[in-house]
């Protein structure tokens, strides 16, 4: 192992936005905050509430709570699966145009065409992710555990080593780190995939887009180019993962080194040879482009789910040993059909995903014009954010009794009654995926990072959480963000069942 620092990490990393423009937020959301503080407060109480509203300001800053309070709330329907369809695959009601806003495409994605309704690359990832998918990640199962295995060996950061059997990480940064080496395995195979230069800007520049996510809601938009390329120096990493790609995508599959068998299991080569019949519209450069947002889509929520199932297992160590047990028993770690298969790890990762999701609301979508729900009754004005509360679906006790209870067997034991019970089944009472034709493609590349993951820890490694600096997340709007500072102890095994050769 050797120690190893990232300065792109945390999913809004504050050491990461240049500095004046950090101050400038904060500068920004203090006067804001006043502002609707003092604003909400009627005039004859003005001068008697100052003093209490003043001290619930620095309150919510000491508590992290960084949200926008001027910005247009979303509107939030509620309601079952029809309208969740209605919702979800209704072309005005735009998926892209909310991530673009969101993101700011149009600088982040090089120059991405913000406003399109793009339903030929919802397709083309559909396909590859989705029905592909889940035979080419088995396929790849064994160079992702040699990738996790030189990974453990080489790249880990260490914080602290208290005795031979011990290391202390930061679990953030190895969550957010390992994932994206693992995904970029499974998108761009071996050797591109660990190529170092690539892997490093596949690792900044999701970052760095979140980053200018969170500068960008303090950026006048006429502002918002020059702040993408302070942020992004000029958005090098984004134009050299293009340049990686363009050529092959150019010369074709038989022009990229890599081993046969290996290759056509990628992302990549589905995504070339598939849109290969429609090169005139998918050019080299639109398909790179479209990876970067795919990429983006495949890097940003992994890691935070991995961060919350090892950190739940920490908190639940009774856990790691019913796992570990299904895992062994069952000889999984070296097969990924039986891995994949574990219903006690699935069900942990389900129950973690149903308590801890990244956002509190799911489906969102802009309407690109006035609508009106088959209802009849709910209407959305062109430019408005509609949603779903995913809080609620996942919290509704005729569904989850006892809701509020982390209940790692409620998936097996019949306290769900939800009809789905997978980790990557889509359901109505479980969001994180979304729902109806847009839900999540690349929930199975998703399963299979983590799973591998948290098995190979489990069988080699107990988990701790490291008492002194184990906070777990804050909020941020309807985002709950996983603390840098928290530590992970992994304490190696007294009998490791080796299964690395
Ligand atoms: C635990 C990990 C993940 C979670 C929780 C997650 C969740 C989601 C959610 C909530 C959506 C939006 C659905 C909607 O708006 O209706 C989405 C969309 C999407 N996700 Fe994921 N995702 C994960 C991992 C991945 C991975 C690994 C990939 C790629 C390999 C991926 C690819 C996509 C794509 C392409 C879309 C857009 C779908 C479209 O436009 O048709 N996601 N994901």
């Amino acid at each position: 192992m050797r120690n190893h620092s990232f300065d792109a990490m945390a999913i809004i990393d504050l050491e990461n936005l240049t500095p004046w423009l950090f101050w400038l937020a904060v500068t920004g959301l203090v006067l804001s905050e006043l502002y609707f503080a003092l604003q909400s407060s009627r005039i004859s109480k003005f001068t008697g509430s100052t003093e209490s509203k003043l001290r619930s300001v620095i309150k919510d800053f000491n508590n992290g709570r960084f949200y926008k309070p001027w910005g247009t709330p979303p509107i939030i329907i509620d309601g079952g699966k029809k309208r969740l369809l209605e919702l979800s695959d209704t072309p005005v009601l735009s998926q892209r145009a909310v991530y673009a806003d969101m993101f700011g495409f149009k600088h982040t994605m090089n120059k991405f065409n913000h406003t399109e309704v793009n339903i030929i690359k919802s397709r083309l990832f559909g396909r590859v992710l989705n029905v592909n998918g889940p035979n080419q990640v088995a396929r790849l199962y064994p160079v992702l555990q040699k990738r996790l295995s030189s990974f453990l060996k080489d790249e880990l950061e260490v914080l602290d080593t208290p005795d031979s059997r011990t290391t202390v990480i930061p679990l953030a940064s190895t969550a957010k780190v390992l994932s994206s080496r693992l995904m970029a395995v499974t998108f761009f195979g071996e050797n591109l995939g660990s190529n170092p230069d690539l892997a490093e800007a596949l690792l900044r520049h999701p970052s760095q887009t979140i980053a200018c996510m969170g500068a960008f809601q303090f950026t006048p938009s006429f502002l918002m180019s020059l702040v993408h390329n302070i942020m992004t120096r000029g958005g090098r990493e984004m134009r050299k993962i293009q340049s990686y790609l363009m050529p092959i995508i150019d010369q074709g599959v038989d022009s990229w080194d890599e081993a046969k068998g290996i290759k056509e299991s990628t992302v990549f080569y589905d995504l070339i040879e598939q849109s290969h019949p429609n090169r005139d519209y998918w050019t080299p450069f639109t398909l790179s482009q479209s990876i970067l947002g795919l990429w983006l889509a495949a890097s940003h929520q992994p890691w935070v789910n991995l961060y919350h199932i090892l950190y739940e297992l920490c908190i639940r160590p009774e856990w790691q040993q019913i796992i570990r047990e299904e895992v062994m028993q069952h000889g999984a770690l070296n097969d990924f059909t039986k891995l994949n298969q574990l219903s006690l790890l699935d069900g942990f990762m389900r129950e973690t995903a149903r308590l801890n999701s990244l956002d509190k609301i799911a489906i969102r979508r802009k309407a690109l014009e006035d609508y009106t729900f088959s209802d009849g009754y709910t209407k959305v004005p062109a430019g408005a954010v509609v949603c779903v509360d995913s809080y609620a679906a996942s919290h509704n006790p005729r569904i989850y009794p006892r809701p509020e209870t982390f209940d790692a067997g409620r998936f097996t034991n019949g306290q769900s009654h939800d009809q789905t019970n997978r980790f990557t089944d889509v359901s109505e009472n479980y969001l994180i995926w979304g729902f109806g034709s847009l839900a999540c493609p690349g929930r199975h590349h998703a399963s299979l990072v983590l799973k591998l993951v948290v098995a190979t820890l489990l069988v080699d490694y107990e988990l701790e959480l490291d008492a002194k600096r184990s906070r777990r997340h804050w909020m941020w709007e309807s985002f709950s963000i996983p603390y840098n500072s928290t530590r992970l102890v992994l304490r190696r095994r007294s009998e490791p069942t080796s299964h690395w050769q």
